[in-house]
């Protein structure tokens, strides 16, 4: 017998947030909503409330409480307004899984609280295990919940993995599309605009993640990601551009024998499969046809023009806080590019301006993992204040 499983889906009025809600909606005897969160749009959040009956909706900015809680009287959601409001629901009895679709260094400590309350986290937010891997790996293994992939890659990666549980992985090959500006020089980087990197070829995804595609640092996060989700050595992930994003990812095992998942570009399957696992639910989601893609290429990353990427693989080496500074001075970077504050390579000058200036920590605390995060941004705002 199939059991309904309680889903607090953090996040929701986003791109992934909205399609996992379409995935949600096409199994209704499978998922129930217990939670919902938006930072700022509260129209999109009091519809999602009214058609899926939440237990509680979050509003992350507190000035657009009373909006939603007018919209919302004589409906039986609470409403509840605020980041700490996040942690709290993310770790009520009500819910089953947490899907973390919320954008940024916000998704830790609400990940941090459903793994203490024994939540299943279906992950989407790569920036909680590049911030804090070794922590969050420890909580996961202490409080013994599933942490299920959302990324595309790493759901490739995982679904390859099934079965294979005694095979020794070789390494993992993360596949990366090059994004928008692949193939260009540094000196045409130098004048890219904000709406020409916010054009992915192949997925349609929200604004921070579309710039970190186009620079790079999406596949430097990932890479960071697999190593916590896999417990994998650094040197065992290789990253190749495959400009259709039809190969989503790659296994090789000890034997050199290779596994891959393929599919077209569309995040609900893994949003689908992270929340279903470990079963399989039937959809009507496009399929994928050989002969509409007669050619699927690949080529080496451009790490000399792209420069995001080796950064990613430095901080990785250096373990402790590397990785959080470099994460929070790209939220930062990324921010001040979409306000046409800096140009699109003064973002990797920043990223290593800043893991340059923090202190490293090589064992942080969560309460380290804050005050990192905290002193990287107001590092980084101050370089990008002095450009
Ligand atoms: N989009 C995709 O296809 C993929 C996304 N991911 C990852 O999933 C996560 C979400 O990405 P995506 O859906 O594209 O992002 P979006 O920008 O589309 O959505 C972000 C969501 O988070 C909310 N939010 C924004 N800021 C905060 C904050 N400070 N605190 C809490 N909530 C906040 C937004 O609310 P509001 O709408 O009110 O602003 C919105 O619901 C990211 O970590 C991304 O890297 C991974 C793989 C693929
Ligand atoms: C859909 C998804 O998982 C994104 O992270 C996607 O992979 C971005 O594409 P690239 O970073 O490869 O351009
Ligand atoms: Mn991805």
């Amino acid at each position: 017998m199939n059991s309904l499983k309680r889903v607090t889906l953090l996040g929701s009025t986003g791109s992934i947030g909205t399609q996992a809600l379409d995935v949600i909606r096409a199994h209704p005897t499978r998922f129930q909503v217990t939670a919902l969160s938006a930072h700022a749009n509260a129209d999109l959040l009091i519809r999602q409330a009214l058609e899926f009956r939440p237990a509680a909706v979050v509003i992350g900015d507190e000035k657009k409480r009373a909006t939603v809680q007018a919209a919302l009287s004589g409906q039986a959601t609470e409403v509840l307004a605020g980041a700490k409001a996040l942690e709290e629901v993310a770790s009520r009895p009500d819910t089953d899984i947490v899907l973390t679709a919320m954008v940024g260094y916000a998704g830790l400590l609400p990940t941090v609280r459903a793994i203490q309350a024994g939540k299943t986290i279906a992950l989407a937010n790569k920036e909680t295990l590049v911030v804090a891997g070794q922590l969050i790996t420890q909580l996961v293994k202490k409080y013994g919940v599933g942490l299920y992939p959302v990324d595309s890659e790493h759901s490739a990666i995982f679904q390859c993995l099934v079965g294979e549980e005694r095979n020794p992985i070789e390494k993992i090959i993360l596949t990366a599309s090059g994004g928008p500006f692949r193939g260009r020089s540094a000196e045409q980087l130098a004048s890219v605009t904000k709406a020409q990197a916010l054009k992915h070829p192949n997925w349609d995804m929200g604004a921070k993640i579309t710039i970190d595609s186009a620079s790079l640092m999406n596949k430097g996060l990932e890479v960071i990601e697999a190593k916590w989700l896999f417990g994998l050595r650094n040197d065992q992930i290789d990253v190749v551009v495959h400009p259709q994003s039809i190969i989503h990812s790659l296994v090789q095992f000890h034997d050199g024998s290779l596994k891959a998942q393929l599919g077209l570009p569309d995040m609900k399957l893994p949003i689908q499969y992270a929340l279903g696992y470990p079963e399989r639910l039937p959809s009507e989601f496009p399929r994928f046809s050989f002969l509409d893609y007669p050619q699927l290429t690949f080529e080496q990353p451009d790490r000399a023009t792209f420069r995001n990427l080796p950064l990613a693989f430095e901080a990785m080496s250096q373990g402790g806080n590397a990785p959080c500074v470099l994460n929070a001075a790209n939220e930062i970077a990324v921010a001040a590019f979409l306000r046409d504050e800096i140009g699109f390579l003064q973002m990797p000058d920043l990223v290593e301006n800043c893991l340059s200036k923090v202190s490293y920590l090589a064992d942080p605390s969560l309460d380290d993992y804050v005050q990192t995060d905290h002193e990287t941004r107001r590092v980084a705002q101050e370089l990008v204040g002095a450009l």
